[in-house]
């Protein structure tokens, strides 16, 4: 990359678990975290979403972090770039935007030190960041994720194109993912991890099959994280009634929360979200679609060609 180059890196968000698919599946979705990088004399972010200005805009910005600590592992510094960022993906609200920034990161990295990575190699970093694959892997490879971690260690299966429609119901409340790992319990009676397993593969079949009506039944029963959190989130309940009421094929909590995520049928999105929109006014409502491709870096020609020399 030459002087005064610029290229473009595009994340998508996600939402996680799907009911019983904790910390398994995840589903990117067509809001976006973006950079543009050139190179500069020294680290700069510039916030161009006014929710990103509470983020460091120096080396030590996350981003930034996580690109040089990959960098790193592979034995490779990379040069000082001005990061201009914007963001549509809500902060904190269970809709993968710190999966987004790591993966963010892994990209800035992978780009600008030549490190060629496999999308397998950028999972595993990205997961033993983050400490499950389901965001990060429907970050990378958009679309359904459904994967499974041990250390390092990823194994993930992608499904694409998956065709239905998301409204999310987000609330204007944070609710940090630490915050909401913390009322989980640190085991399971033998017989009740047996019955939550089941229902995630239950879960996985049908909507691989297009069994929606099926998959939402599944999403309800969930045995691993939803009836712990709801303490945490008493407006799921409210949600889930109000929204297959209106046509909802199925309810979730978006992975760590607040957000609640509700499916529909492709085409029913946008008049569940005017519904749900006029019933829950206190609610940022957002009829959203599946981001089918995942992270891209987009580069111009000329960039392009040095970067392949
Ligand atoms: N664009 C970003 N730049 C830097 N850090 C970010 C960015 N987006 C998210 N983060 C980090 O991720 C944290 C939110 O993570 P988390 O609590 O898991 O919420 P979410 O559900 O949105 O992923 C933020 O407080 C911040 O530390
Ligand atoms: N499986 C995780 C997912 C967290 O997603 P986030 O978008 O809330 O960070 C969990 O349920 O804790």
């Amino acid at each position: 990359m030459m002087e005064g180059e610029m290229f473009i890196i595009r994340v998508p968000g996600s939402t996680a678990n799907l009911g019983p698919g904790f910390d398994s599946i995840g589903l990117a979705l067509n809001q976006y975290l973006t950079l543009e990088v050139e190179k500069a004399s020294h680290w700069k972010v510039e916030m161009l979403s006014e929710e990103l200005k509470v983020f460091p805009s120096d080396k030590t910005n996350y981003i930034i972090q996580v690109a040089l600590e990959t960098a790193k592992k592979y034995g490779c510094n990379l040069p000082p770039c001005l990061i201009k960022m914007k963001s549509e993906i809500p902060l904190t609200r269970g809709l993968g935007s710190s999966a987004a920034a790591i993966i963010a990161g892994i990209e800035l990295a992978d780009f600008l030190g030549h490190l060629n990575l496999s999308r397998e190699e950028k999972l595993s970093q990205a997961a033993s960041m983050e400490g499950h694959p389901d965001n990060v892997g429907a970050s990378l490879y958009g679309g359904l994720i459904i994967g499974k971690q041990d250390g390092e260690k990823v194994d993930v299966v992608s499904f694409q194109p998956i065709t239905f429609d998301v409204v999310a119901v987000i609330p204007h409340e944070e609710l940090e993912t630490k915050d909401s790992r913390n009322v989980l319990p640190k085991q399971l009676p033998f017989s009740e991890a047996v019955k939550a397993g089941a229902i995630s593969n239950v879960l996985v079949a049908a909507l691989l099959t297009g069994d929606y009506k099926l998959a939402g039944k599944m999403m309800k029963e969930d045995l691993y994280h939803q009836p712990y959190r709801t303490l945490l989130v008493p407006h799921l309940q409210e949600v889930e009634e109000l929204s297959l009421k209106e046509g909802a094929f199925g309810v979730a909590l978006s992975g760590a929360g607040p957000t609640v995520v509700c499916f529909a049928e492709k085409g029913k999105g946008q008049s569940l979200k005017n519904k749900l929109q006029l019933l829950m006014p206190q609610m940022d409502v957002r009829n959203l679609a599946i981001d089918q491709a995942g992270s891209k870096v987009m580069i111009s020609e000329r960039c392009q060609k040095y970067h392949s020399n």
